[in-house]
């Protein structure tokens, strides 16, 4: 079961995997086809009636599968202003072939459109590009389809329902017989029409890997205010120093619009040197004990989420200070580093991303394997116990609720140097303060190995953690 927006992702994910939309439509427009042909005898009359999005253009494919019957095209709209230069193409190509077309330029010519006769029809107006109630003409020529007394068969979605409710903001067509594309969608299911979910050649790797139709539809909304992209704390240092401050530019650079950092007094002042961009709240002591829970706390309770881990050392008092810190917090956190290992014994109300690598993840009592895709089913069964989500770091990363598991594949050999997981956890947290959490986790490990590949590609093997940090705006940015 897919929505519209994981669709889009899964589509953009499988253009990058090499398999462009232009074949995916061509495979619609096949499926649509085969459809039609169970409703219809060779020579029978069929009208495609067209919008001018891509829904459309899976209808110009399917003309172009139909010479045995008597088909005619209709687009609603004038042909330059098709939307999409796929669609533009196969329109194209029909007026190359000779394959009848008409245009309806006119609203008030829809009364022209002659559904008399016609032994099927098919709906090819609009698909999951639709917004708000349906408009002239193609709102008077969802009327007409309905009221013919001839089979219907929809592209896609019957046009006007939203796909992911499956309600319709003003009239939509009824549609006999729904031809959808790779997955079902959530609102098919209420409509009372056959539907066929057909293969269109979309590689599962384009559900599977983490790509770049994962960024889409998370662009910052224009007008936002400070604080709207998220306000971060993170609680890290004590032994080390740059593992937090890294941590905190990391959230920074990933979009979030404030860090704090709460550290050991003793090391404040060097986290702070570090960069003035961040905010940082000395903590009594030399390492996080458990004497400052009580602070820690309320300042977390202000924040969107935490990033407890890096730099904080695994003495036996701090270890005890992080997990009375989870016992008591219920918000959204990314646990990393010597924070990891208090995870499995600690019964918390919180939100987890845990980002362990490999020995981590051990040391949490999790498994082992050399196989990418056995490792994979065994971290789904951790998370599932564990109850959180688990991002196991590796050549491929490995990330799963439990539910569903997706594998990261950017990245590279040089980002094994020091301070790479604390850019990571950054990354993953900023996203968690407005993203579900295993959105936040693929994510950001795709924009963390992004960057890190762009790093490589400008300082080959000297690569250090700073240098992705300088990347991630980039890495964040998509072409779609
Ligand atoms: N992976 C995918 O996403 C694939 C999508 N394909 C097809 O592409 C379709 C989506 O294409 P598009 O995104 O181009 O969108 P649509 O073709 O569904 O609709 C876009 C057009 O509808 C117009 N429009 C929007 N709301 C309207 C309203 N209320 N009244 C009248 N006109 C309205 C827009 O101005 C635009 O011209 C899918 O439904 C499917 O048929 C397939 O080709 C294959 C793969
Ligand atoms: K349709």
């Amino acid at each position: 079961m897919l929505t519209a927006d994981r669709m889009a992702a899964v589509d953009a994910n499988a253009a990058a995997l090499g398999v462009p939309r232009k074949q995916l439509m061509e495979s619609s427009g096949n499926a649509v086809a085969r459809v039609v042909r169970q409703y219809v005898d060779p020579g029978d009359r069929v009208i495609l009636v067209c919008g001018r999005g891509n829904n459309g253009g899976d209808a110009f494919v399917a003309a172009r599968f139909l010479s045995d019957y008597d088909v005619q095209v209709a687009l609603l709209g004038h042909p330059d202003r098709i939307g999409t230069d796929i669609a533009r193409e196969n329109w194209a190509a029909l007026q190359a072939a000779e394959i009848p077309t008409t245009t309806i330029t006119d609203s008030t010519a829809i009364g022209d459109l002659d559904l008399s006769g016609v032994d099927c029809i098919v709906d090819a107006m609009l698909g999951t590009g639709v917004t708000g109630a349906l408009r002239e003409p193609a709102a008077t020529a969802a009327r007409g389809i309905t009221a013919a007394d001839t089979p219907v068969v929809a592209v896609d979605v019957p046009s006007g329902v939203d796909a992911d409710t499956g309600r319709a903001a003003g009239n939509a067509v009824a549609a006999d017989h729904v031809v959808t594309f790779h997955d079902t969608k959530p609102g098919l299911d209420a409509l009372d029409a056959e539907v066929t979910v057909a293969d269109i050649g979309i590689p599962a790797a384009a559900e599977r890997f983490v790509g770049p139709g994962d960024l889409l539809g998370r662009d910052r909304v224009a007008e936002s205010h400070k604080g709207d992209n998220g306000e971060l704390l993170v609680i890290g240092g004590g032994p080390y120093t740059g593992a937090p401050a890294l941590a905190g530019q990391a959230v920074l650079r990933a979009g979030a619009d404030l860090v704090n950092v709460a550290c050991p007094e003793s090391v404040a002042p060097q986290v702070q040197g570090y960069s003035e961009n961040l905010i940082v709240h000395p903590l009594a002591g030399e390492e996080v004990t458990p004497s400052v829970v009580d602070d820690l706390l309320a300042r977390a309770a202000g924040v969107d989420a935490v990033v407890c881990g890096p730099g904080l050392g695994d003495s036996e008092s701090t270890r005890s200070a992080v997990a009375a810190f989870l016992d008591a917090y219920d918000g959204r956190v990314v646990v990393d580093a010597d924070a990891l290992s208090v995870v499995p014994d600690v019964d918390t109300d919180a939100t987890l991303v845990c980002t362990p690598h490999q020995g981590e993840l051990v040391g949490m009592g999790g498994p082992s394997a050399d196989d990418r895709e056995q490792l994979a089913d065994q971290v789904s069964d951790f998370a599932a116990e564990l109850g959180h989500t688990v991002l196991v770091k590796g050549t491929h990363d490995i990330i799963s609720d439990g539910e569903t598991t997706r594998i990261n594949r950017t990245g590279n050999p040089g980002m094994t140097v020091g301070g790479t997981g604390d850019v990571l956890a950054g990354v993953v947290g900023a996203l968690l303060a407005t993203e579900a959490p295993r959105a936040a986790a693929s994510v950001g490990a795709y924009v963390t190995g992004h960057a890190g590949d762009l790093a490589a590609d400008a300082v080959g093997d000297s690569l250090v953690a700073t240098d992705l940090l300088d990347r991630l705006p980039e890495a964040l940015t998509t072409d779609e």
